[in-house]
């Protein structure tokens, strides 16, 4: 099977839209453009797919709002335009999915958010359950807290990150490009599309220039950057031009729009090493032999009922090991409660969870998407 007709099997996709496109070139949001990606994403919804929409364009339909000619240089004045562009983004793409039945929710996300463990999971649980929900997450930077220190800066790494946060199958980049070309295409028009390369190819970084929209932030090198680390939870990546016709359903069906780069190793061998290597093993959790079981043989969530111990002080959002009857180990996950609380529904059914906590919790202690299984 190729590489474009796997992209028929994805079940989850984060979709990124630039500055450069959100806004009808500095006069506001294009909203004609906003409705067309909300059918088409209606449409991946109606096919099974779920969709978390990364979208840039605060800052520019903030500046349209205020009257604001050039992008701020002042960070204040550049929070307070995303402050108020934010707004009507929101209002746009919450519009737009009602047409077609589906809720929206906003997702302002930081750089704690991603890189600290117990937000992270945070994050994830909220991310996955809107998923759940049918609701179309619609997620951007949340630029009016964020230092210049401390900001992601474009929405390129925002939207790789998210797809490590929900471990996607694929990062759709829709800019005002048709993909990557062999050299930038505002310096050298005769340069040729590249359709589809592995990130193996360590000339694509070179490729990209480094010129950008009037309004976008990143350019290509950060959607290359991106695409390194999608890659890194298992995501292929897909650049293209988020104004050609039913882009997303033809990038849906295996077409060759754009540019596909696509992770150097198997998506299971880069998710379990994505899990692995997040974090140090903080404890272990005794399992019986039931548990041990289901998790070896069938992949499935580790629920309290099977654990009979639980050795070591750990965090929420804590890598700990999972050990069988015989000692060894049989996986390794992030797990959903400290060390007190797990030891607190050590062996609890599902139905005394709240009862040993005193109020409400998770039903598994390791999420099977969370889980790896190493022996
Ligand atoms: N090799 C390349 N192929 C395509 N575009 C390139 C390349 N090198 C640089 N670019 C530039 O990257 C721009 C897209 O990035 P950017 O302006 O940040 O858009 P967005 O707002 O969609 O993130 C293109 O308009 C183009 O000028
Ligand atoms: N968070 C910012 C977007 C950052 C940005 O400009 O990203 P991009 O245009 O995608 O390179 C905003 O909404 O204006």
């Amino acid at each position: 099977m190729s590489a474009r007709s796997r992209l028929a099997e994805g079940r989850r996709w984060v979709i990124k839209v630039g500055s450069s496109l959100v806004t009808a070139k500095g006069a506001g949001l294009d909203q004609d453009a906003i409705a067309d990606w909300c059918t088409q994403i209606a449409r991946l919804r109606e096919a099974g797919v779920q969709v978390v929409l990364v979208s840039s364009g605060a800052v520019a339909e903030g500046m349209a709002r205020l009257g604001m000619r050039k992008r701020p240089t002042v960070l204040h004045e550049l929070q307070a335009a995303a402050a108020v562009g934010q707004m009507g983004l929101v209002r746009a793409y919450e519009a737009e999915f009602k047409q077609h039945g589906l809720k929206a929710a906003q997702i302002l996300l930081t750089h704690e958010d991603v890189a600290d463990r117990g937000r992270y999971l945070n994050a994830r649980g909220t991310l996955t359950t809107l998923l759940e929900f049918g609701v179309v997450p619609v997620v951007n930077e949340n630029d009016t807290v964020a230092t210049e220190e401390i900001r992601l800066g474009d929405n390129d790494t925002l939207g790789a990150l998210t797809a490590n946060l929900i471990q996607a199958d694929l990062l759709v980049i829709l800019t005002d490009q048709e993909g990557l070309f062999e050299a930038d295409p505002r310096l050298d028009p005769t340069a040729r599309l590249v359709s589809e390369a592995p990130l193996s190819d360590d000339r694509l970084m070179a490729m990209a220039g480094t010129s950008k929209g009037e309004l976008g932030r990143g350019g290509m090198r950060t959607k290359i950057s991106a695409a390194y680390t999608a890659a890194r939870s298992g995501a292929a990546t897909v650049i293209a031009h988020g104004r050609k016709p039913d882009v997303l359903l033809r990038i849906r069906a295996g077409e060759p729009v754009g540019t596909l780069l696509i992770p150097a190793q198997g998506v299971m061998a880069a998710r379990k090493r994505w899990i692995a290597s997040q974090l140090q093993v903080r404890g272990r959790l005794l399992l019986d032999e039931g548990a041990a079981r289901v998790l070896r043989e069938q992949g499935r969530s580790l629920l309290p009922v099977g654990v009979r111990g639980v050795e070591g002080e750990f965090a929420r959002g804590d890598l700990v090991a999972c050990i069988g009857p015989d000692g060894r180990e049989i996986a390794r996950g992030l797990c959903n409660y400290d060390a007190d609380d797990a030891r607190r529904i050590a062996g609890a059914r599902s139905d005394e969870i709240v009862r040993r906590l005193g109020g409400p919790g998770e039903p598994e202690l390791i999420h099977r998407d969370n889980l790896v299984v190493t022996g």
